[in-house]
């Protein structure tokens, strides 16, 4: 049996008009059912990593698989079927359509995934039933669940992609900063949640986040800066950059 879920080997990825890549990794590897945390200071990379992972954008030299598939030689259409199937992503603007309602943005996921339909269906679990279950577990009360998703708070919608994500039990959960339109103790609840699912279906779990107080809900902790060659020397530019803006910003008032 397989152990690896993501494996990457020379990994890089420019963006256009960049000087030197975003991402620039040796090597990456993360086990099957393994909880990471990937953290790194503002500009460094981590959503480009995750957008790579998920196979949103492909790298542009050397390999990187996700469950033995290699993205790199997938066309965007197998992809984005690849990721349907196998990948629930949790963006930082979770990206709910917002005048479907609550329970039918979870259902999409199913809609999409043929891969994910037929997981419940083994399991002889019906979508709305999950969809159901995933909610109240999350802590959307079931007055919401007719509502367009438009409607709720940010933390909620929060939850709601969260349900999504994990609905017919993808192999690898990426979550980019999901929790933050959470209280520290919505959060704590949130990360308990979602590692109570990831570890009854042995979900790989890519998780970033700015806040400090949730390492404790990982396996492993990731720095960028540790691995990928630019992760400083950008971080650094994006400072700089900031400070020169903020001083012409004051010699202007000054002036
Ligand atoms: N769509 C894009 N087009 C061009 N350049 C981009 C794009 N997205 C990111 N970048 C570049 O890649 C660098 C890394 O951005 P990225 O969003 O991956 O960092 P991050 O670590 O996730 O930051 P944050 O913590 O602020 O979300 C940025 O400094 C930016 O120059």
């Amino acid at each position: 049996m397989a152990t690896w879920c993501i494996r990457g080997q020379g990994i890089q990825f420019t963006w256009p008009r960049q000087s030197q890549p975003t991402i620039d990794i040796a090597e990456l590897e993360i086990k099957i059912g393994e909880r990471v945390l990937l953290r790194g200071p503002s500009g460094s990379g981590k959503s480009t990593l995750l957008s790579l992972l998920a196979g949103v954008h492909s790298v542009q030299a050397g390999s990187l698989s996700i469950l033995d598939a290699e993205l790199s030689q997938l066309s965007q259409r197998k992809r984005d079927k690849f990721r349907a199937d196998h990948i629930g992503y949790i963006f930082q603007q979770f990206n709910l359509l917002p005048y479907l309602s609550v329970i039918q943005n979870v259902l999409l996921a199913i809609d999409f995934s043929k891969t994910r339909a037929k997981r419940l269906a083994d399991r002889s679990i019906s979508a709305q039933a999950e969809s159901e279950r995933l909610l109240t577990r999350l802590g959307i009360a079931a007055d919401l669940w007719l509502k367009p998703a438009g409607n709720l708070s940010v933390g909620q919608q929060q939850r709601v992609a969260a349900a999504r994500a994990l609905i017919g039990a993808p192999e690898l959960i990426i979550a980019d900063e999901p929790t933050s339109a959470l209280d520290t103790d919505a959060r704590d609840t949130f990360l308990n949640l979602l590692n109570e699912e990831c570890e009854q279906q042995k979900i790989t779990l890519v998780f970033v986040t700015h806040d400090t107080t949730l390492s404790h809900h990982f396996d492993r902790i990731i720095q960028l800066a540790d691995i990928n060659c630019n992760s400083k020397d950008i971080a650094n530019a994006a400072v700089e950059s900031d400070l020169n803006d903020s001083a012409a910003y004051n010699g202007n008032k000054e002036a």
